[in-house]
């Protein structure tokens, strides 16, 4: 989390607010006329369709006919560990102060969009949340959040000060090493390391990946297979086919994601729950479910029954980040910022 401020600007700048996703494909954003207001205007950008983040919000405020915001909050899909920012799977690259100053802000909250969206996990209404499996959800234990998009987002939120609030996590989670469970995954993360040497949790479970599962399981048996490009095109043939390889590449995305959610419910031991948000899984229907999925999360050795007792959740709705992008703003500067603790005081 890195946040810029105009000279003289207060720690809470009141006055309208502007919030934002912002992906490797999508920016999404929202407004709030002040602090606790309902978010309104949600409008999705393509990226590629503009060449600057700046140029993306002037479009938003435009087309939304908007004014100026005082201040603004985006979740955006890279490391944010100081003012360069540089997405990780998106061209943008730019200074969160220069950004500021251009847009007029009094203050400019950056962070990573799955730490926005893990401060959303408490606020999200029951609609928005389908259950995979079984388990309850521990009172006041960690949850953790992972997302197929783009790229692999990864979050937890802990409770701090004895549950009474919670913290995002802002790590680099998708970047990983994926481990095979299967000989066949061994198999298909042998291809993929000869293409791209560290074979990632994101190389598979993102947008691109699930199109490279498809690629690598046609390299395996020697076959040509139909031209597919897209992970809407596996989807669509692997809806109407069963026994194609688009489905079973669909089937090895959902068993890995089952394992490294398994993994990450693990190591923050997640017993609050695991959240699975990002663009591609809420577009899976029932599928997730009649898949190995949840088999794969609990599939952990001496550790099964500690994962039995795990609820897993798909996130459904529209731009579920902006309402954590919306928290972040309202968060006491704390002593492990100590970048805002700094320009505070
Ligand atoms: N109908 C569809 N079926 C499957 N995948 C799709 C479909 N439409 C878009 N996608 C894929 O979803 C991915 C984008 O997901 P999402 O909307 O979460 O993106 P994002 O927020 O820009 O990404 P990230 O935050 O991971 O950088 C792309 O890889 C895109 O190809």
């Amino acid at each position: 989390m890195h946040e810029a401020r105009a000279p003289g600007a207060g720690p809470q700048p009141a006055g309208p607010r502007l919030l934002g996703d912002i992906g490797g494909t999508n920016a999404r954003f929202g407004w709030q006329a002040g602090p606790q207001a309902a978010i309104t205007q949600l409008q999705v950008l393509p990226c590629l369709e503009h060449a600057r983040l700046e140029d993306a919000i002037r479009a938003y405020l435009h087309q939304q006919g908007l004014p100026p915001p005082a201040c603004a909050a985006l979740g955006i899909a890279n490391p944010v560990t100081g003012d360069a920012v540089k997405m990780t799977n998106h061209a943008w690259a730019f200074s969160i102060e220069g950004l500021r100053a251009a847009l007029g802000l009094d203050r400019l909250l950056m962070l990573n969009d799955f730490s926005a969206l893990a401060l959303a996990l408490p606020a999200l209404p029951p609609q928005a949340l389908r259950a995979v499996g079984g388990g309850t959800a521990a009172p006041d234990a960690p949850r953790a959040l992972i997302g197929p998009g783009t790229g692999l987002g990864v979050s937890g939120l802990l409770p701090v000060g004895g549950g009474a609030e919670a913290w995002p996590l802002s790590g680099e989670g998708g970047h990983v090493t994926l481990a095979a469970s299967t000989e066949r995954e061994f198999r298909v993360i042998q291809v993929l390391q000869a293409r791209y040497g560290h074979v990632s949790a994101e190389r598979v479970l993102s947008g691109p990946g699930l199109v490279d599962l498809y690629h690598a399981l046609l390299a395996l048996e020697g076959k040509r297979g139909i031209e597919i490009v897209s992970p809407a095109q596996v989807l669509e043939r692997a809806g109407e086919l069963p026994g194609s390889t688009a489905n079973e590449a669909l089937e090895l995305f959902c068993g890995f994601l089952g394992s490294v959610a398994g993994d990450l419910a693990l190591t923050l031991g997640a017993r609050g729950g695991v959240y699975v948000g990002g663009g591609i899984v809420p577009r899976l229907g029932e599928r997730l479910k009649a898949s190995t999925f949840r088999e794969r999360f609990e599939a952990k050795g001496r550790f099964r029954g500690y994962l039995q007792a795990i609820p897993t959740w798909v996130i459904d709705g529209a731009a579920p980040a902006l309402l954590g992008a919306a928290r972040a703003l309202d968060l006491p500067v704390r002593p492990a910022d100590p970048q805002a603790a700094a320009s505070a005081g």
